[in-house]
C-alpha cells in the first residue's frame, strides 16, 4: 500500500527537552489512524513534523512522496490544529472560500459545510459562533481542498457530545471516499469511535502499534496498590513497580489477584483498585523493571 506519510527515526528536541525519540512511523493511503498518549507525550510535535510546522532534529521525515518543507507538497494536506484563530468579522461561507482558492481542487462549499452539520451557519460571522462551532469549523476547513491526507490534533476538544458525533460523521465520510486521516486524541472512546489502527505515544516514543482491540485490552489494565514488606509471585501480574513504600501491581483481573494475595497470607495493607492510566498502562508493561520484592 502506498505510504503517504513516514518518519524515520525522527529525534526532535526543544532545548532539554527531548518531544521525540527516534520515531519511525508510515501512515498508508486509506488508513484512519489515531494517536494516543497523555499530555506531553509528543503527540503535536509529531504532527508539526509532518505538516512542516517543526523540523527534526534528526532523522528524516517524508510526506506525499516529498518533503514536509515544499509548499506544493503540502497543497495535498489538511490540517487543523490544536489552536485555531479564524477571523471574527468573515462569515463562514467567506472564510470557506477563502481557504479553498488556496486549493486547485476544492469540495464544493454547500457540501463541506453539511458534512461537518454546519449548513445552517453559512451566513453567520465567525465571531458569533459558539466556541464548539469554531472547532468544528476549523476542522472542517481541513477538509476544503480535496486533501489526500488530514492531519487533526485534538479535533473534538471543548465539544459537546453532539457537535463531536457531527464532526466524526464528517471524518468518517472523507475516511469512506478513501481519504486518509491521523488524529490525536487523549481519549481511546475517541480513537476506538474512527480508527483501526491505533499508535499509543508516551514521553517520546512509540509504545504500541496496533489494532484498536488489542490495544483497549491493554488499557483495561487495573492497578492494585498496597503496602506490603514482602509478596510472593502473584498470578496474573503484568507488571509492577514500588514508590514510597507502596507496591503497585498491574493486572486485567484484580479480583482474582487479591483472593490469591490473601491466600497467600502475606500481610499488607492500605489496599486500592483503581483503572490505571494509559500512560502507567503503557510505560509499566514497557518497562523491563520489576518489584517484586
Ligand atoms: N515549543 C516548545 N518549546 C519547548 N518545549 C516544547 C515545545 N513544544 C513542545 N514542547 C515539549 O515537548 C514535549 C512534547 O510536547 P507535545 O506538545 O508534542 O505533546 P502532546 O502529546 O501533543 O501533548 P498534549 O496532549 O498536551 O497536546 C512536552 O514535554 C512539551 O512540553
Amino acid at each position: 500500500m502506498t505510504v503517504l506519510a513516514r518518519t524515520i527515526e525522527a529525534t526532535r528536541r526543544y532545548g532539554d527537552v527531548l518531544a521525540l525519540d527516534r520515531v519511525s512511523l508510515d501512515i498508508r493511503a486509506g488508513e484512519l489512524v489515531g494517536l494516543l498518549g497523555p499530555n506531553g507525550a509528543g503527540k503535536s510535535t509529531l504532527i508539526n513534523l509532518f505538516v512542516g510546522l517543526r523540523r527534526p532534529t534528526s532523522g528524516t521525515v517524508e510526506l506525499l512522496g516529498g518533503s514536509p518543507g515544499d509548499p506544493v507538497t503540502r497543497r495535498g494536506i489538511g490540517v487543523t490544529p490544536q489552536e485555531t484563530g479564524l477571523p471574527e468579522s468573515l462569515r463562514v461561507g467567506e472564510i470557506v472560500d477563502f481557504i479553498s482558492a488556496h486549493f486547485p481542487k476544492k469540495v464544493e462549499k454547500g457540501e463541506l459545510l453539511a458534512r461537518f452539520g454546519l449548513s445552517d451557519l453559512i451566513k453567520r460571522q465567525i465571531g458569533g459562533l459558539s466556541g464548539g462551532q469554531k472547532r468544528r469549523l476549523a476542522v472542517a476547513l481541513a477538509f476544503a481542498g480535496e486533501p489526500k491526507l488530514v492531519f487533526l490534533d485534538e479535533p473534538t476538544t471543548g465539544l459537546d457530545v453532539e457537535a463531536r458525533r457531527a464532526l466524526w460523521d464528517g471524518v468518517r465520510a472523507f475516511h469512506e471516499d478513501g481519504g486518509t486521516v491521523l488524529l490525536t486524541s487523549h481519549y481511546l472512546e475517541e480513537i476506538e469511535a474512527l480508527a483501526e489502527r491505533v499508535v499509543v505515544v508516551g514521553r517520546g516514543r512509540v509504545l504500541a502499534d496496533d489494532t484498536v482491540r488489542a490495544v483497549r485490552d491493554i488499557v483495561g489494565v487495573r492497578r492494585v496498590s498496597l503496602s506490603a514488606a514482602d509478596l510472593p509471585d502473584l498470578p496474573g501480574v503484568i507488571g509492577s513497580e514500588r514508590e514510597d513504600g507502596r507496591v503497585h501491581l498491574l493486572t486485567t483481573d484484580p479480583d482474582r489477584l487479591v483472593v490469591e494475595l490473601v491466600r497467600s497470607g502475606a500481610p499488607f495493607s492500605g489496599l486500592e483498585i483503581r483503572p490505571s492510566t494509559l500512560e502507567e498502562a503503557f510505560l509499566t508493561i514497557t518497562s523491563k523493571e520489576s518489584a517484586h520484592a
